[in-house]
């Protein structure tokens, strides 16, 4: 396992792009909430009794010490016997196991954060490979869907057209001083979902779980929240459980306006949360990335975290095919789906492309990439004028007006519309994503076309939950007879190859990428997220995979090893925001940064409590 101990800029492929020397150590001493420095062996609180044992970020349970009991004034309150972690550990994980329903095992851990933050991280992280697909991709979904009708307790922070006026003051409600990631969504694309208005809360709770129990934040620096703007899904708006805004979302102008004035209230108490921008359509997505992107310390989860994972998996990919990171230039690669995530992965892809110098231009790293919507490629109109109509009423209504980002993707070259088979028979693709929300785009024909012209062609079904992916593992590999380099955005489990080979399915989700360059961007208080910081991520996560795992399809570590992802990746983030002059955290003379971020992430475990009165 690669744990970074580089020094600074060792990158291969950047390091032009990079003007080192321009570290800022002359700053103040910002120090980061997550900084060791500020860690401590005891945990002061002004709470006592009743309050401290229905605090989650306080709660032990039953592992209150007698002598804390009594200082705390919780004794008699809790069950007699002092039991510690490993017990506590035995007995949820119990509950857990009876629970027969992933939903079930979602309510019964949403219930158990609720109680005791620290007993949930501990669980959390001892079983991560088995519970991230319970609070994060693939159940969380569901939950989403069914969020109204589990709801025990509330989570986070809600903002509301009704609140239009009064966020500079609602975010003091918080109660807490120290926000170092905030998650936010507005409901309006979960997953491949749609829009779940205010349901969409689950989304940046599962994604702040992560970026605790991989990423290492702190429980208590972390705050989810939802922009309700409304719902245009009308079975919310009829449901009369339903506990968002009961009125269409609000559009244009009024939109914009009212996550402006967020944006600017979060920042009146937070100037150092790093904001993560999360399930919001396109191109909202984007024109809010766009907007903030030099403003504030944020980025936009499906545009450009993706993107370095994806990117990871490609590189790594080639390596698998024991071709080198640099030949990217050579692939074909279809990317069907022309939103957020699938424009944000192709600008990946072309970034790393220029980034490696082994095209002359973004045009020519263009011509390596093939788009794909709803109605086919984005190919030239004037083409395809003939059929033009005819394909209209074929494939059922009109594309909607290209944005100037989907713009640069047209072929001029090729007929408009094409389809998949089409566009694989013509382009003889080495690789193929899939980023449409849409279960089953990946045809069969497609597929086994492209596996004609590929020893080994890379398919990546990326869109979640699972029931939305693209393709399954199963049929990826019996189409390609068994040669596809898989991964996809929720996990499937490997395929028994009629040869008696195994198929290695892989996750392709933002999950690798999110944790680390979050831990990065807040011990080094980055105040921009660069592109570089992506580029690298993705750079370091495709150099994680052994030559022996490469060989059987393995691209990445598995996701019970998130923790060392993040820290691998988080490290070089912050690297990255020292040699590109936008960190502003304090560093110390001979202070390695490895040191400095293994240090930072939070542990679950208890510490002493202390009381005391500030009155
Ligand atoms: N694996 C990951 O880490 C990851 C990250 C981000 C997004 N995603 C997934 O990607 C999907 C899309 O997310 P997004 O933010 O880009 O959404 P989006 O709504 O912005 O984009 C979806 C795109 O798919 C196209 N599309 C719809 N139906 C299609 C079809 N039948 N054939 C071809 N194209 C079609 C749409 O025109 C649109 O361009 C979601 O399911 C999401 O879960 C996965
Ligand atoms: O949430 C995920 O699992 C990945 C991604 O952010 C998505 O929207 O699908
Ligand atoms: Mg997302």
């Amino acid at each position: 396992m690669l744990l970074c101990r580089r020094s600074l800029a060792k990158s291969s492929w950047m390091s032009s792009a990079r003007s080192l020397g321009r570290r800022h150590y002359g700053v103040p001493p910002v120090v980061g909430a997550s900084d060791p420095r500020l860690d401590k062996t005891v945990q002061v609180t002004s709470s006592k009794g009743v309050n401290i044992i229905h605090d989650p970020l306080l709660s032990k349970g039953t592992a209150f010490s007698l002598a804390e009991r009594e200082r705390l004034a919780i004794r008699g309150l809790v069950p007699p016997r002092c039991q510690e972690m490993d017990k506590q550990l035995l007995r949820v994980k119990r509950n857990l196991d009876d629970c027969r329903t992933p939903l079930a095992k979602f309510v019964f851990l949403s219930a158990l954060q609720d109680r005791n933050e620290t007993l949930f991280y501990r669980l959390l992280i001892n079983h991560l490979e088995e519970l991230a697909g319970i609070i994060y991709t693939p159940t969380v979904g569901l939950a989403c869907l069914r969020s109204h009708s589990i709801y025990r307790r509330s989570r986070g922070m809600y903002f509301s057209t009704q609140d239009r006026g009064a966020m500079s003051a609602m975010v003091y409600n918080w109660p807490h001083d120290e926000v170092d990631v905030i998650v936010v969504t507005d409901g309006s694309r979960v997953l491949g979902l749609g829009d779940l208005g205010a349901n969409g809360m689950q989304i940046p709770i599962g994604k702040l779980s992560l970026y605790v129990a991989a990423g290492g934040i702190r429980p208590r620096s972390v705050l989810p929240v939802v922009l309700d703007v409304g719902t245009n899904n009308e079975s919310l708006l009829n449901d009369p459980l339903y506990m968002g805004m009961g009125h269409p979302r609000v559009e244009g102008e009024d939109y914009y306006s009212f996550v402006d004035e967020w944006v600017t209230a979060v920042k009146s108490r937070w100037p150092n949360a790093l904001i993560q921008f999360e399930d919001f359509k396109y191109p909202h997505a984007y024109n809010l990335l766009n907007k903030y992107r030099n403003k504030v310390t944020c980025f936009n989860d499906d545009i450009q975290s993706t993107s370095s994972i994806t990117l990871a998996g490609i590189l790594a990919g080639l390596k698998a095919r024991g071709k080198k990171q640099e030949d990217l230039n050579q692939e074909r690669i279809i990317c069907v789906g022309a939103g957020s995530a699938g424009v944000g992965v192709c600008e990946g892809i072309i970034d790393c492309m220029v980034a490696q110098g082994r095209v002359r231009s973004r045009d020519e790293a263009y011509s390596r990439i093939w788009m794909m919507d709803q109605h086919g490629l984005l190919g030239n109109p004037a083409l395809s004028a003939e059929d033009a109509a005819q394909q209209t009423v074929a494939r059922k209504g009109e594309r909607t007006q290209l944005d100037e980002r989907q713009q640069c993707y047209v072929k001029a070259d090729l007929p408009d519309r094409l389809t998949l088979e089409e566009v694989v028979e013509r382009v003889k693709p080495t690789a193929i994503l899939g980023l449409t929300g849409i279960r089953g785009v990946f045809s069969e024909k497609a597929i086994r076309t492209m596996a004609k012209y590929e020893e080994k062609p890379i398919v990546f079904p990326l869109s979640n939950p699972d029931t939305h992916a693209e393709c399954t593992a199963e049929e990826a590999f019996a189409w390609t007879e068994g040669r596809a380099i898989f991964a996809s955005g929720s996990p499937f489990e490997n395929v028994n190859l009629p040869n008696g080979k195994i198929g290695r399915t892989n996750q392709c989700n933002n999950s690798y990428s999110f944790p680390g360059l979050g831990l990065g961007i807040t011990v080094s208080r980055a105040n921009e997220v660069t592109p570089t910081m992506f580029l690298e991520t993705a750079r370091v996560i495709a150099d994680m995979a052994s030559p022996a795992q490469l060989k059987q399809g393995t691209l990445f570590p598995g996701v019970a090893n998130l923790r060392d992802v993040a820290l691998a990746v988080g490290t070089r983030v912050c690297e990255v925001a020292y040699e590109e002059g936008v960190a502003t955290a304090k560093l110390k003379e001979g202070e390695l940064l490895s040191e400095v971020v293994k240090n930072s992430m939070f542990q679950p475990e208890y510490v002493p409590l202390v009381h005391h009165s500030y009155h």
